[in-house]
């Protein structure tokens, strides 16, 4: 299912948020240069030792790694979940909130290579795209969904986006690995920009069905704020990612979130901010092993 930006058609949308969860964007108004220019930085970041790459921080609130391995699941804060062995996920990458991104003291400090103020500058670029499609696409939605524009404005915050890169090493034995074990995004919008080797995958009427990577279009995916906004008329598509036998693969991700302390009010759901949802699935991911997800915000329906 393929959407066009420049001129969006709201049953479409509609169509693709109720049965799929994820839609391809085209016409988004990102140079291709940029696209590609941002993915081959982060390649070449990745090659410089895993000492250096540790190394990278960000400061505020706290000085943080921006660098993690085998898990994509991270604390509030952004250091990476201690999770059980069988778990390790097949990737590693970056972990970078926007909303500093100006202030060149807060990343890469100390780091003399002249590549980590060109990926800065590229990745502050490449925000104000995000920033520009994701708030486009969310009013769409609100649109299409009749809700009241004014009480949901606040329910996607620009502030919060934060940009990952992944890589996906290339592993003999790739099916006893996952790149990414299956899961759902917690964001309300995910904007997904990655290179032609292909690996993500989406269930659909229980089947695992492959994402065919198409140059120069971005995959857009449905959070579980956004099904929760949405009192579950959209889905937040349960996906995955495959690692790849003799390529590696590279991608950058976008997520957006509600603005900090706003109430998500739903039919489906019991009040809720993004930090309980967060707190609970980082409880839930430490004693369980797993996310369980909006399922603990239900509203119980034989109550
Ligand atoms: O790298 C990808 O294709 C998808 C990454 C993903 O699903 C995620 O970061 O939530
Ligand atoms: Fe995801």
């Amino acid at each position: 299912m393929s959407l066009d930006l420049g001129s969006l058609n709201l049953e479409k949308l509609g169509d693709a948020c109720r049965n799929w969860g994820l839609f391809r964007l085209v016409s988004h108004g990102i140079p291709e240069t940029l696209m590609s220019q941002l993915r081959s930085q982060a390649k070449n970041l990745f090659s410089f030792s895993f000492e250096t790459k540790q190394r990278l921080f960000t400061n505020k609130p706290a000085a943080v790694s921006i660098y993690f391995w085998g898990t994509p699941a991270l604390t509030p804060s952004g250091a990476a979940l201690a999770r059980a062995p069988q778990s390790i996920n097949w990737v590693e990458g970056f972990n970078v909130p926007l909303t500093q991104l100006s202030d060149r003291n807060q990343y890469f400090q100390g780091q003399q290579d002249p590549l980590f103020d060109s990926f800065r500058l590229s990745l502050e670029e490449y925000g104000k795209h995000m920033s520009r499609i994701a708030r486009t696409i969310f009013e769409a939605m609100v649109r299409n969904l009749h809700l009241d524009s004014t009480q949901s404005h606040s329910d996607l915050s620009e502030s919060t986006g934060l940009v990952r890169v992944y890589r996906y090493p290339k592993f003999s034995k790739a099916d006893e690995a996952l790149g990414m074990e299956v899961h759902t995004d917690s964001s309300v919008l995910s904007i997904l920009n990655e290179d032609q080797v292909g690996g993500l995958e989406v269930f659909k009427d229980d089947k695992w069905l492959l994402v065919q990577p198409i140059p120069g279009s971005l995959i857009v995916n449905l959070g579980d704020m956004m099904q929760a906004i949405s009192n579950d008329e959209y889905m937040s598509v349960k996906h995955r990612v495959k690692v790849n036998k003799n390529e590696e693969r590279h991608s950058v991700c976008y997520f957006v979130f509600p603005g900090e302390g706003s109430v998500i009010r739903s039919s489906r759901y019991k009040p809720f901010t993004y930090s309980d949802f967060q707190a609970r699935v980082q409880h839930d991911i430490k004693t369980l092993g797993f996310k369980v997800g909006l399922q603990r915000f239900k509203i119980s329906e034989d109550a």
